[in-house]
């Protein structure tokens, strides 16, 4: 920018016009530098936050208090929940609610961050003026003694400016060096990540919905890898009926591909085979909101956010309003309702992040229950539901559950024979497929590994 001018001055012989002339475009020049550097550092520490390898530290670090939380904890905050649950958030069609918060947090933060650096930038560039003042000054009026004739060396002189200046110049352009590298591995690894397109998409449109659906569901012949092992078959030619008000469970060894059947059915992925049908028609064919909308999935370990227990309980309800009543008969109908109330908040107790309540697993357990019957699913999934519970808390739950699986289709995994024998079908899952499907007593009498289950489940007892 300022280089050129000074050449050509050198080149034609004339005078260094050091005056107000050439100081301006220099504290401009000067100014930007600087603003770009701190651009620069804002942007890196952005793309820092979002850096995954990160979460984890940014989610420790997170402050509870509502009165410490900057827009930047509220980022970490947002983006920490959504993808520690993201099981969860998919689930409820929360996708868009996280993605709202977190860009008018993130919008936010960097209108206030843009503001400082501005302002640091400017009183950076006024200090470092100063000193071209200086030079200004005191080589204007030598300037002036040479065209008076009582000064020399006039080339000389100049060369030795333009070299101070350029060489100044470059060296806080290349300051900022480290760190636009820095960034730039930062945020190729974040586009990468960001540029990744599912081939399922939960903003798609299209896709049909079907009217009064049963929830008869039928897995016929899936294969299934998953994407990071495609070479590992999970599923092998897995067949399975779940009949329409009916609960199937599923048993077998760890690692068998009981939890993977959920996933499928939720639409996490496509079978590599083979087809699942609700209702004799393919879920590949249907608008995948709508299928995650009829479904109720509850996991092992409870996943609550950090807000209260009435806003937990209506997680998910996108397109109504939603009671205080309906709220509370749901918790009762999870067996819930009476230890809530003798909370002081009640049902404003806050729930706190992961790891953060003061709500017991069984508690937490059945408030997710209660969430899962507020959107009044067709089919619910329970995945190991209480086998992170004692057995009191266990028979609680299980109480609770039997009540809430009457008249819908529910497809649960269980490790404790015990919560499951009053199913009215059982599928014994071997390396990913169905070797034995029936009821309790018939499962029992085919002497496989159900047998074994269950004579090892009474050897402990
Ligand atoms: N996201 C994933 N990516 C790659 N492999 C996975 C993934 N999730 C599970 N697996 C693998 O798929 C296989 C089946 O897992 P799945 O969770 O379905 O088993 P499971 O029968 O439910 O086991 P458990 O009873 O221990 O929960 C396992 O070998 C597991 O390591």
């Amino acid at each position: 920018m300022i280089s050129p001018s000074i050449l050509y001055q050198i080149n034609t012989h004339q005078k260094l016009d050091l005056g107000f002339g050439t100081c301006f475009p220099l504290l401009l020049f000067i100014y930007q530098q600087v603003t770009d550097a701190l651009v620069n550092y804002g942007k890196l520490k952005y793309i820092e936050q979002m850096d995954l390898q990160n979460l984890s530290q940014l989610s420790s670090k997170a402050d509870q208090s509502k009165t410490a939380k900057s827009f930047a904890e509220l980022e970490g905050k947002y983006a920490i929940e959504a993808i520690q649950n993201i099981r969860t958030v998919a689930t409820f069609n929360q996708e868009e609610f996280f993605i709202n918060k977190y860009e008018d947090a993130f919008n936010n933060d960097f209108k206030s961050r843009m503001f400082k650096i501005q302002t640091q930038a400017l009183g950076k560039a006024i200090a470092n003026s100063f000193l071209y003042f200086i030079h200004v000054t005191a080589f204007s009026y030598r300037a002036s003694l040479v065209e008076n004739g009582e000064m020399i060396f006039d080339q000389v002189f100049r060369v030795f400016i333009v070299i101070n200046f350029a060489s100044m110049s470059v060296g806080r352009s290349t300051s900022a060096m480290p760190d636009y590298n820095l960034a730039k591995a930062a945020a190729r690894r974040i586009l990468a990540l960001r540029d990744q397109k599912s081939t399922i998409d939960p903003y798609d449109d299209n896709g049909s919905k079907l009217n009064n659906a049963r929830g008869n569901i039928k897995f016929h012949d899936i294969n299934f890898a998953y994407p990071t092992r495609a070479k590992r078959l999970v599923l092998n030619k897995f067949n399975l009926t779940c009949l329409e008000g009916q609960t199937t469970a599923l048993v077998g060894s760890s690692g068998c591909g009981k939890s993977t059947t959920i996933s499928l059915l939720l639409h996490f992925y496509d079978p590599k085979n083979g087809r699942i049908l609700l209702d004799g028609q393919d879920i590949q064919t249907l608008n995948v909101n709508w299928l995650r909308s009829l479904i109720g999935y509850i996991q092992q370990e409870p996943i609550l956010f950090d807000r209260t227990i009435a806003e937990n309980i209506v997680y998910g309800i996108n397109d109504r309003q939603v009671s205080f009543e309906e709220v509370q008969k749901a918790a009762k109908q999870a067996n819930v309702h009476d230890e809530i109330i003798l909370f002081p908040k009640g049902y404003n107790t806050h729930c706190g992040g992961v790891g953060d309540t003061q709500l017991s697993g069984g508690q937490k357990q059945r408030i997710t229950i209660a969430r899962a019957l507020l959107r009044k699913p067709k089919i619910l999934l329970l995945d190991e539901t209480t086998s992170a519970l004692d057995n009191k808390s266990e028979g609680i739950v299980q109480n609770a559950i039997d009540k809430v699986r009457a008249g819908r289709t529910c497809l649960t995994i269980a490790h404790r024979l015990t919560t499951i024998q009053n199913s009215e079908n059982i599928g014994v899952v071997e390396h990913g497929s169905v070797r034995e499907q029936d009821r309790h007593e018939e499962v029992l009498r085919k002497k496989g590994f159900y047998y074994k289950l269950d004579q090892a489940t009474v050897e402990v007892s």
